[in-house]
């Protein structure tokens, strides 16, 4: 047992003794920091330099005297609750995160965290001074109210986790499946509103401030619920600056969902997009969407406990200014919300006025036409305030009004007259009582924010909208050549550029090769160039071919598609593309027999664990069943298949694999093979470094440099390691292989 000697229970405490235990492991490296912090600046322009908040995040005083007096005033919290929700404010973050990923690995997964990760925490003890030997367990907690009790918080921070080496198999499983797909790091309150909006995989839902993407991910997950089924549905995965869309483009490259389209656009404004109408086709209809998250941009005073430098430079003034832009995307929500369908509104805000007052200016004017619903039931055992009735807009020098009249003229163009709460007798009209608020203390996380609204019928200023919105595509126009799309000014994605059909020139050869069923839409197909060679092809589910195809001059997409194949003019392939492993789970069920490996685990270990693309295992060290399956099978890309005979588990994995002349291996990316090694099972240890060894054999700055690894799961993944099948590379192997023989 590891026992951690402590003055408290506080997560703080022991992030501060983890902390010096760290040091002595690793000396402060300038350089590698000033690289760091440059290389998060770029990635994130928006925030401020890191150089400036780093230096704060240790020493930073949590106290802001307005903060206190603002939220003392409002009443967010019951007096007697007061200081352990201040007390609670202080202390930095636990860490939480998911298991994602296909049913029967997430399954396996779990298993896995529970048996062997956890173990480790388990025998760490927090120690209360003058208590003996005998401490606190730091036991991890399964959410209860998350579905398929797949989500977990643990008692340590992000920095506890990866400073300290007793925890370092755990820091490098979190790393390492965060990049596979097979983990998501995720505050726990914000795994909340993809919850509460009860996705099916046949919805159409709009994630309108989408970046980084977190819940995007959870949204994605929801909808491809029915493994092996490709979705009806799709998510369109919205956010206003266009940096932080390529966020959210790694986001979805780790869930490999063909069913996903980013935009970019401010959702205020959102256009209007068509769908075509199933019930008269050849005619389109308005699209509405079935779903739609509105996790706006807010003041984020509830995430003090993530952001300490929040502390710095809060003041009223902030919620103040938000309040517009806020109410201006959710009303544009509840205008492309569908009859029926469901909306969430969610902020890391604790102000009334950031949310109640928002939620109450739409409810006012939508008429009856949204409605709040009622959605405790859906988090079992959650604990969590009811929402706020009544509330006192202020002004930035701290006077409370409790009617807009009272406003001083100076101030009127900030505090506004939607901003106040509703009369008394009209509070039974809105159920402001049905919003969700979590407080910091009640389950020792961030704060959070979630109103969850149905549109029962549509808004008052819809009713004169004739169906006549939906419109016929006349005979002579289906004729006509297609239009020259319109260009989105200051938009510069490639174009995205679908297969013409069976007819398209590279794919013959491709249905051939892979053997390809009847039933495979080709025209889902596409590839970023109008002319030239294709190299990439991209794979998407037909609802999102039909919003692409016919929104494209008028929305700015920014990504959409999985890869499936890749160019890969090797001579002993007839045909020039290979398989990629980001869209094989697509598009798996359309490739024939003739493609298709079915080996065993042993055999699956052995391609895994070769790493040298110039050294593939000879078919000579596989078992006989699978020598004498590859012996006639063509070479080239193919897909290996792996299904575990046992009573108590059902994993199933695919993978793309690469039939040399004289060999078999895998064509993974590093944190898939670590990943299926893990599933399996199987040896990964030169994939397990421990970075604290390390660091007493190499130089400082490398250290250093194997930190800068880790990236918050929410904001980015490794894109390049995600990218490069380093596992393989076709055409070199084949080269390599040829030569030797
Ligand atoms: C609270 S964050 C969203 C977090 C995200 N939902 C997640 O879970 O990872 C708010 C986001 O809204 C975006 N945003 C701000 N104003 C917007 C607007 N008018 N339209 C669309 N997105 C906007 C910001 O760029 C920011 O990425």
């Amino acid at each position: 047992m590891i026992l951690l000697n402590f003055t408290q229970i506080r997560l703080l405490t022991l992030g501060n003794y983890l902390k010096r235990m760290g040091r002595k492991n690793r000396q402060f490296n300038k350089f590698a920091q000033r690289k760091r912090e440059r290389k998060e600046q770029e990635k994130n322009p928006q925030e401020k330099p890191a150089a400036d908040t780093r230096k704060h995040y240790e020493d930073i005083v949590r106290e802001n005297a307005a903060f206190e007096e603002y939220y003392k005033n409002q009443k967010v919290c019951p007096e007697e609750e007061w200081d352990t929700f201040m007390k609670t404010l202080k202390e930095n973050l636990p860490t939480a995160f998911r298991i994602t990923g296909s049913k029967c690995e997430a399954a396996a997964l779990m298993k896995i965290v529970q048996s062997q990760y956890f173990s480790e925490i388990l025998n760490m003890k927090l120690q209360v001074e003058g208590e003996g030997e005998q401490g606190e367990e730091i036991k991890p907690i399964n959410l209860p109210w998350y579905p398929g009790g797949y989500a977990w918080q643990l008692r340590l921070s992000r920095t506890d986790i990866r400073r300290n080496e007793a925890l370092y198999k755990l820091h490098n499983f979190l790393v390492a499946e965060t990049a596979a797909g097979g983990v998501s790091r995720q505050e726990t309150v914000s795994m909340i509103p993809p919850v509460v909006l009860d996705v099916q995989p046949h919805h159409k839902v709009l994630d309108m401030c989408a970046a980084p993407g977190s819940k995007t991910a959870q949204l994605i997950e929801f909808l491809h619920a029915e493994e092996d089924k490709m979705p009806t549905g799709f998510v369109m995965a919205n956010d206003v600056d266009n940096s932080r869309c390529y966020m959210l483009v790694h986001q979805a490259k780790r869930l490999n969902s063909p069913c996903i389209l980013i935009t970019n656009h401010d959702s205020a404004v959102m256009p209007a997009l068509e769908l075509t109408n199933e019930q008269n086709p050849g005619s389109t209809k308005p699209l509405k969407f079935d779903r739609i998250l509105c996790d706006v941009p807010c003041s984020g005073d509830a995430t003090l406990r993530k952001n300490p430098d929040i502390w710095l430079k809060w003041s009223t003034g902030n919620g103040n200014n938000l309040h517009g832009i806020q109410y201006r995307v959710l009303k544009r929500g509840c205008e492309l919300l569908e009859v029926g369908g469901r909306l969430v509104y969610s902020t890391c805000s604790f102000n009334p006025v950031e949310n109640e007052a928002v939620v109450h200016r739409v409810l006012q004017e939508t008429a009856g036409a949204v409605q709040l619903v009622d959605v405790a039931a859906m988090l079992p055992g959650l604990k969590f305030h009811k929402g706020m009735t009544y509330w006192r807009p202020a002004s930035k020098d701290m006077v409370f009004y409790e009617k807009y009249e009272d406003v001083p003229e100076k101030w009127q163009t900030v505090v506004r007259p939607q901003m106040f709460p509703p009369k008394p007798e009209d509070l039974p009209k809105y159920n402001l009582d049905r919003c969700i608020r979590i407080l910091p203390h009640h389950q020792d996380t961030g704060g959070f924010f979630v109103a969850v609204f149905e549109k029962v019928s549509p808004l008052p200023w819809e009713k004169d909208i004739k169906p006549a919105e939906s419109s016929e595509v006349k005979e002579e126009e289906k004729k006509e050549p297609p239009k020259k799309k319109r260009r989105m000014g200051g938009y510069r994605e490639d174009p995205f550029v679908f297969f013409s059909g069976e007819e398209e020139d590279v794919y013959p050869s491709i249905k051939e090769f892979y053997d390809l069923q009847q039933d495979f839409n080709a025209t889902c197909l596409l590839t970023r160039c109008h002319v030239g060679k294709k190299k990439n092809i991209y794979l998407v589910s037909p609802i999102v071919k039909d919003v692409v195809s016919l929104n494209e001059g008028k929305m700015k997409i920014i990504n959409t598609g999985v890869k499936t194949f890749v160019r890969c003019d090797n001579k002993n392939m007839v045909c020039p593309f290979r398989l990629s492993q980001e869209g094989l789970q697509s598009i798996t069920q359309f490739i024939g027999p003739k493609r298709r490996l079915r080996i065993l685990k042993e055999d699956l270990i052995l391609v895994l664990q070769n790493d040298n693309p110039s050294k593939p295992p000879d078919v000579k060290l596989f078992t006989e069943q699978t020598q004498e399956l590859v012996k006639d099978f063509a070479t080239g890309s193919c897909v290996l298949e792996y299904k575990e005979e046992g009573q108590e588990s059902n994993l199933e994995l695919t993978l793309v694999g690469w039939r040399g002349v004289h060999s078999l291996r895998a064509y993974t990316a590093t944190p898939d093979t670590v990943h299926y090694l893990r599933l399996l099972g199987a040896d990964y240890s030169k994939y397990d470094v421990n970075k604290f060894k390390k660091a007493s054999e190499v130089p400082d700055a490398e250290t250093e440099a194997n930190d800068v690894t880790e990236t918050d799961a929410t904001e980015s993944t490794s894109a390049a390691a995600a990218d490069s099948e380093t596992n393989g590379a076709g055409a070199d192997i084949e080269m390599v292989e040829q030569n030797a023989s």
